[in-house]
């Protein structure tokens, strides 16, 4: 097998050559194997799975046993793909030991290369322990989705002069706590910009512009297969909630018209064995 495997170096390799960085959520095996050989560099197993698989209203209810569910999942089916866990709300803001311990769980136990967690300049010795061990951690500023009760709704985030500069202040906090790469989710692409100027390491947008070193959305956003709310900044490529539903809806008429399964689909036993059942 010819691995190839995405790592941080070469993240920051893309990044020295502008050659832009394509990451995608992926919470399943049958997923993140088809991404994976469709060519995406990055695979993040992020904490929307609340929303997006688990049905909940936001991600804070997701547990570590959630994630590392998911995470090894993912990890099984992904060969390329450098495959991202987000840390779930209160698995690293209690203590730096448990951050560290659970941290490593994602890689030991899920088979992650790398985590993600959520916060700035408050959270850089948190991430700095868990480098220390040998993790590499993607940072997350701008709209955190875990602090949704502090920000008041998924706003952008960071457009007036003193937020923006706490942003550009919390991205260089944590590029020296060294963070491998980060993410910058809906903020005005002016100050998305600013950032990627004032970092070495890579960034990755989510609704923050197109001068980002890469991008990421939520995939089911992207193929148009999630029935909820859509943020505004996720293009929509596909429109496959429409064709399951049409699929679905032709294989119950088939069932019910007794149309499927027709014999190609069905199993032969000859008639003479038959006849000699009682
Ligand atoms: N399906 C899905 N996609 C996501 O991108 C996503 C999730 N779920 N769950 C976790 C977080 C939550 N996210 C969100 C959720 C809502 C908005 C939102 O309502 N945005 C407004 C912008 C409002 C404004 O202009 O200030 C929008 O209209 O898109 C943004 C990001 C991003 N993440
Ligand atoms: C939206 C991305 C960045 C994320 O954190 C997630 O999917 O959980
Ligand atoms: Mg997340």
């Amino acid at each position: 097998m010819s691995h190839n495997k995405i790592t941080t170096s070469v993240l920051r390799q893309y990044k020295s050559e502008g050659r832009a960085i394509a990451m995608l959520t992926a919470y399943d095996y049958s997923m993140a194997k088809l991404l994976d050989e469709a060519g995406v560099d990055m695979l993040l197993v992020g904490d929307s799975l609340g929303n997006v698989i688990l049905g909940y209203e936001s991600t804070l209810p997701v547990t570590m046993e959630d994630m590392l569910h998911h995470v090894k999942a993912v990890c099984r089916g992904t060969k390329r793909a450098m495959v991202v866990a987000d840390m779930p709300f209160m698995s690293y803001q209690v203590s730096m030991k448990k951050a560290v311990k659970n941290a490593g769980r994602l890689l030991q136990e899920g088979g992650a290369q790398a985590v993600k967690l959520e916060g700035g300049a408050a959270m850089a010795d948190t991430v700095k322990a868990i480098v220390t061990a040998g993790i590499p951690v993607v940072g997350h500023l701008g709209l955190t989705p875990q602090s949704v009760n502090q920000l008041g709704g998924f706003k952008v985030q960071a457009r007036d002069e003193q937020t923006a500069q706490t942003l550009l202040d919390d991205a260089r906090a944590l590029e020296a706590a060294g963070a491998c790469a980060l993410v910058l989710e809906c903020i005005p692409d002016g100050l998305a910009r600013r950032v990627c100027e004032a970092v070495a390491i890579p960034t990755i947008g989510i609704g923050a512009g197109a001068a980002c070193d890469g991008q990421v959305l939520v995939s089911h956003d992207l193929l148009g297969l999630h029935s909820g709310f859509t943020p505004k900044f996720a293009k929509k490529y596909a429109n496959l909630h429409q064709e399951i539903r049409t699929a679905v809806q032709m294989y119950i008429k088939d069932v019910q018209e007794r149309q499927f399964p027709s014999p190609e689909y069905s199993f032969k036993m000859s008639d003479t064995m038959l006849e000699k059942l009682y």
